[in-house]
């Protein structure tokens, strides 16, 4: 009997059924189509080359038997739902099923509140869902994705795998003890060194060992630090002492990298400045102090432009050490920093190239500028300019102007500075242009925005590590991870105390004393009477170099002065000098400053600063215009009697 069409209509169909029941307990896609290999016993780890397009569901992946067990769940929760709705308690459904279609208007009420109360948590819920995966998608999107996305075609892979079936990443991969797992394909064809040397570049690895596990069905690689820094790195450790002591005197250790590497700053031959970046609690000061004692030890002058006050205090009293905490004597700081650079620069110009090449020393003994906290200092610069300037004066801060001055000198003028920033916007620190003066950059614990910001040319970023004291230090392009030395308060004392600033003698400050007869624009002239000579540095710096250090001898902070001989004649004849004629002259305080004091007062916003602060300060005589009229001979006698720093140190404490 000939078959009808209805008939094979049949067949067909309980065929398909036959075939859906057969995959459903198979538990085989119920389309029949295989997108993953993944078996009835084993989860899939990748999409099949055959599938080139389309969306490969998460169950894809799933095992046989994971999904016999989900939809022999389904079934029997459907089932029991059902029964129990229509079976067990069929009047009260049809009741109620009645009622809703009787008078659906309380049913509707109910579900426009359900739906506006459901909505709100909705939104609400995928609004902290999203916070609470932020991190994790911010670690697909900058490792994970762009591995999978170099790796699937060389390891012959679809690239529609979803990239955590193979990629094993654990997200504080950088750890010193974490290990990467990557499922390969079985096959044989590709290339181990390319797959291992797009794994390094890819997650910006350094010193990995790869471990190959080709044989069998169970294919993966194994990637591990092989070297990592060290843990913890101080100055009782075995050596360290000593390879201190041996660093050259412009490059001091900043810590050991993977396998004990030293990793130090050449402040002759990389970068003038160092760029720290670091969040609160990051190891900022740690970083500093490392740095900044050694410096000292072999010579340095450094200035602690702290406007937080308390973070170095080991170098309070340190010879060799001007430690400015309020605004008034940081503006003043910079400003007479950018006139010694402009000094220096001057210096320089008179020296033939191959002189100031060999004996650089010859423009002054290297100045290092610690500026703690750049973006709320340069904040507070810019109110406290707008507290005190007059008319007349330039809108912007010259302290900001100084700064960015300084940073533009080039390495021969032997001024340098450390500057630490929370969060180094291109505006904190100057514009954009301003990160190319940093060739050594340090960023510790930074964001991903941090990084691109200040280092946009070392990519991919490398995850950050976690680990006290575990910084990157980029220079020349190349991050290195370091461990940075951790020395404490009292060993970066002992250590800058102990070298060359410790043979008795104290170290200058940027004080200009009471002295008269300097002319106004020399520096060092106007020092040499104040500032105490500084002995010989050992085989890098020759006594040459020392009497240059009368430059720096001004200060701009007050507090009870050491009597210098220098000092002690000018303090001890001023007083009893009849005052000159034009001790009666009664002039406004810009005339007052730039004719009389500028000898006395570090620059005119410090003695403006002072007449706004300084209790003891002149009362003015009268008045010109809306300028008031000082008498000269009171605010020479103001200037000669108020406190000011000590020779060496103006710290204040
Ligand atoms: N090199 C290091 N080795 C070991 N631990 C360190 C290191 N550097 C910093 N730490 C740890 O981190 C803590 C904070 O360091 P530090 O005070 O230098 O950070 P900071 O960024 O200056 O902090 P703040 O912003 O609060 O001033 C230290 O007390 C120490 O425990």
């Amino acid at each position: 009997m000939a078959r009808t069409k209805f008939d094979r209509q049949v067949d067909e169909t309980a065929e398909s059924v036959a075939f859906v029941i057969g995959r459903f307990l198979a538990g085989r896609p119920l389309r029949g189509e295989r997108k993953t290999d993944a078996t009835f016993w084993r989860k899939g780890t990748r999409v099949l080359p055959k599938v080139v397009e389309g969306h490969v569901s998460r169950s894809s992946y799933r095992a046989g038997w994971q999904r016999l067990t989900f939809r022999i769940s389904g079934l029997a929760a459907t089932g029991a739902g059902g029964y129990w709705t229509l079976w067990k308690n069929q009047d009260a459904t049809f009741a109620a099923v009645r009622d809703v279609w009787e008078n659906p208007d309380p049913a509707i009420a109910t579900a426009q509140t359900g739906g506006i109360g459901l909505v709100s948590a909705a939104a609400v819920g995928g609004a902290v869902y999203g916070l609470a995966t932020r991190k994790r998608r911010e670690f697909m999107r900058e490792w994970v994705t762009p591995l999978h996305e170099a790796l699937a075609v060389p390891l012959g892979m679809s690239e529609l795998t979803d990239p955590r079936r193979y990629l094993h990443i654990p997200r504080n991969f950088s750890d010193d003890d974490a290990e990467i797992r990557i499922d390969v394909p079985a096959h044989m064809r590709f290339n181990e060194d390319l797959v291992a040397d797009l794994i390094v570049k890819k997650l910006a690895l350094e010193n990995v060992s790869f471990t190959w596990r080709r044989a069998g069905r169970d294919t993966h690689v194994i990637v591990k630090k092989r070297q990592a820094p060290p843990k913890m790195l101080r100055l009782s450790d075995p050596g360290v002492r000593e390879i201190l002591a041996k660093m050259p005197e412009s490059a001091p250790l900043i810590g050991f990298g993977a396998g004990k590497k030293k990793v130090s700053v050449d402040l002759d031959a990389d970068s003038p400045h160092v760029l720290i970046s670091a969040g609160t609690g990051g190891g900022k000061s740690t970083i500093l102090r490392t740095i900044c004692c050694q410096f000292i030890h072999n010579g340095a002058h450094a200035y602690v432009l702290d406007f937080k006050r308390i973070s170095h205090t080991w170098a309070r009293g340190v010879p060799g050490v001007t430690y400015c905490r309020d605004i008034a004597e940081i503006h003043d700081a910079l400003i007479r920093l950018a006139q010694e650079g402009q000094r220096r620069i001057r210096l320089a110009e008179q020296m033939a190239d191959d002189v100031l090449e060999r004996e650089p020393w010859r423009v002054g003994p290297r100045l290092v500028i610690l500026l703690e906290e750049v973006n709320a200092t340069m904040g507070q610069l810019k109110r406290y300019w707008a507290k005190i300037r007059e008319s007349g004066d330039p809108k912007e801060s010259p302290a900001v102007d100084a700064l960015a001055e300084i940073l533009f000198m080039g390495r021969q003028v032997r001024l340098h500075v450390l500057l630490v920033a929370q969060s180094a916007t291109a505006r904190a620190i100057g514009g954009p242009e301003m990160r190319e003066n940093f060739s050594t950059r340090i960023l510790v614990r930074y964001t991903l925005n941090a990084w691109r910001m200040l280092v946009p040319e070392v990519s991919p970023i490398p995850m950050p590590s976690q680990h006290n004291g575990r910084v990157q230090v980029v220079t020349r392009g190349r991050a290195q991870e370091t461990q940075v030395l951790n020395l404490s308060n009292e060993e970066a004392r002992e250590w800058a105390m102990s070298g060359i600033h410790s043979k008795g003698t104290a170290g200058p400050s940027l004080h200009q004393p009471p002295v008269p007869a300097a002319p106004p624009d020399d520096f060092a002239g106007a020092c040499n009477t104040h500032a105490q000579e500084i002995p010989p540095t050992p085989a890098t710096e020759p006594p040459a170099s020392n009497r240059d250090l009368a430059a720096e001898a001004r200060s701009l902070t007050p507090s009870p002065s050491p009597a210098t001989p220098a000092d002690t004649a000018a303090a001890a004849t001023s007083p009893v000098q009849p005052a000159p004629a034009d001790d009666h002259q009664e002039l406004g305080l810009r005339e007052a400053y730039d004719q009389h004091l500028s000898e006395t007062i570090a620059s005119l916003a410090a003695l403006r600063w002072a007449r706004a602060n300084d209790p003891e300060f002149p009362a003015p005589v009268g008045k010109r215009g809306t300028a008031f009229l000082y008498r000269i001979g009171d605010l020479k006698k103001w200037a000669r009697n108020r406190p000011r720093a000590a020779t060496g140190t103006t710290d204040l404490d």
